[in-house]
């Protein structure tokens, strides 16, 4: 790879537009495209649904849960996945959500960031809830390899807040956790250009994004998320999240937002006409508002 993974992300969203799709195979959409909960309609599902959206999107999202469930031969699937999704010029962000003590996060780092790996990605998810700093190894591998990482730090679910707005101590600089993993983004992405490659994930769902702010209490979109990387949007559609959200949420940052739908693009299928024209008018409608 010749570019880091945020001017790739900065070049693909100016040539294709700020929708993500996931390419989340579920029992219930495998069954209302007429195929059998089973690895033949996993394969036919994921791979149809690649065929219809990859060519238009600048970035996919497959889950790897979806495709875990069916065991080496759904991991085999995702592999063809990520493969002919990126024949077809999308990146792609496999959302695995992962994150554990150092050694280990270094195994996950190899598994998806090292290109000579059957399931190099582009970028993957990752949690920083065992700290930010144990997940030093993706950041270091995602650097030597120029790839991605999306760091959770305020998500699309209602259960997040928890956790999520608590207030650190005085010693981790009082104020809520998800702020905390902001900063820390933006230290990572200090004077990159033209974008850094460490992002955010930020769900489009958020009501009120005020715990944000480096004081717990107050700020909000601006500033706050101005931490020149990536931003993933997901919640976008299926649970509720408009483009008019993304715009009060993201403020001036929302040209750096890749709002993510997956059942919202998926349940239009298996027709690819329906699929594609549902990721067309998406991503006028984010051009027109976000940019
Ligand atoms: O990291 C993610 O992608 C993610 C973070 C988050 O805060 N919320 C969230 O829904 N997701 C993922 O985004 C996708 C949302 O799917 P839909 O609700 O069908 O659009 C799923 O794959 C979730 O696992």
């Amino acid at each position: 790879m010749s570019s880091s993974f945020g001017a790739r992300f900065t070049a693909a969203l100016a040539e294709r537009g700020q929708l993500c799709v996931g390419i989340d195979p579920h029992g219930s959409l495998l069954r209302a495209w007429g195929y059998d909960d089973d690895l033949a309609g996993l394969e036919k599902f994921a791979l149809g649904a690649v065929e219809a959206v990859a060519p238009l999107c600048s970035v996919v999202k497959p889950q790897s849960a979806f495709y875990e469930r069916f065991g080496s031969a759904g991991i085999a699937v995702l592999e063809r996945v990520v493969a002919e999704s990126r024949a077809a010029g999308a990146l792609v962000l496999l959302d695995v959500k992962r994150g554990d003590i150092g050694s280990t996060s270094q195994a996950y780092a190899d598994a998806y960031l090292d290109p000579t790996s059957p399931l190099a990605v582009d970028a993957i998810t990752v949690s920083p809830y065992l700290g930010f700093g144990s997940l030093t190894p993706f950041v270091d591998t995602a650097r030597r390899h120029d790839a991605g990482l999306f760091v959770l730090a305020a998500t699309s679910n209602k259960e997040g807040p928890e956790v999520q707005e608590a207030v650190t101590s005085e010693a981790f600089g009082a104020r809520t956790v998800s702020a905390a993993m902001l900063q820390h983004l933006r230290e990572l992405n200090a004077e990159a250009t033209p974008l850094g490659s460490f992002g955010a994930v930020v769900g489009a769902t958020l009501r009120d994004a005020s715990f944000l702010g480096s004081s717990g209490t107050e700020g909000g979109s601006g500033a706050d998320l101005a931490i020149n990387g990536p931003i993933l949007a997901p919640g976008y559609g299926e649970q509720g999240g408009t483009t008019s959200d993304l715009v009060r949420i993201f403020g001036s940052n929302a040209r750096h937002v890749l709002a993510s739908s997956s059942r919202g693009v998926l349940r239009l299928g298996p027709d690819p006409l329906a699929m594609r024209d549902a990721v067309a008018r998406a991503n006028d409608e984010l051009r027109e508002l976000l940019s």
